[in-house]
């Protein structure tokens, strides 16, 4: 029997492969991705990390368990002082002020994926909210290694530290507790609610794609 898990990816699939080719993605691999789009990435980014944490948080309150609200108080903090570390590194390389970079005007696709986690972390089940967050770290994972196969990506002078983030055991090990979590919470769940965690899934996955096109095109609001 296959796991919910491979479910989801086997649903996913097509979008993850759109992402994967899209030139935001193979540019930090092949070095080919024009340095502004990086830099309105990561300013639009940091600002995504700060909602993203805070989801963290509000899962750490629904947790079932100690370990799995330990977990998510540990994830947290790497996010707020491990990953965004990273973004603050760049923003210094970039020029750009740590005051700067927290006042970056989030863009609509930034306010749009944000603001529906957030609203699937407070509304739903923790399985909801796993389900909603699970594509941003399964699929920057799934980035990262493959970008690491990529023949100098991993010392590219500007997007390798981005690469060896996101290729590292350590996010890695990240990932697959929180892919092992959401097998664990799919158990015994009804095809009713399985099919609400797919399209949270899904919704997310698409998202994710938008992320890398606003960036890569630096699209704010249009009016
Ligand atoms: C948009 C986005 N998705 C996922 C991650 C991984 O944490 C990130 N930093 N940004």
């Amino acid at each position: 029997m296959s796991t919910f898990t491979e479910r989801l990816w086997k649903h996913v699939a097509p979008i993850w492969e759109k992402t994967h080719q899209h030139p935001f993605v193979t540019g930090l691999g092949d070095g080919t991705l024009p340095v502004e789009s990086f830099a309105f990435y990561m300013k639009q980014d940091y600002v995504y990390l700060i909602d993203y944490a805070k989801i963290f948080a509000i899962a750490s309150t629904k947790a079932h368990d100690l370990e799995t609200s330990a977990k998510f108080a540990g994830l947290q903090e790497a996010t707020l002082n491990g990953e965004m570390a990273l973004h603050r590194q760049y923003a210094e390389r970039f020029g750009i002020s740590r005051e700067e970079l927290e006042a970056t005007e989030p863009s609509f696709v930034m306010i749009a994926y944000t603001s529906y986690m957030l609203k699937v972390a407070h509304q739903g089940s923790l399985a909801e909210l796993v389900s909603a967050v699970l594509p941003c770290m399964w699929g920057y994972w799934e980035i990262g290694k493959k970008l690491a196969k990529v023949e100098g990506a991993m010392n590219h002078e500007w997007y390798g530290e981005w690469v060896r983030t996101y290729s590292s055991e350590e996010f890695g090990e990240l990932a697959a507790w929180l892919i092992g979590l959401m097998d664990q919470l799919a158990e015994g769940k009804s095809e009713q609610e399985l099919a609400r965690l797919e399209e949270h899934f899904l919704t997310t996955s698409k998202m994710e794609y938008l992320f890398w096109d606003m960036a890569y095109r630096k699209e704010m609001w249009p009016c």
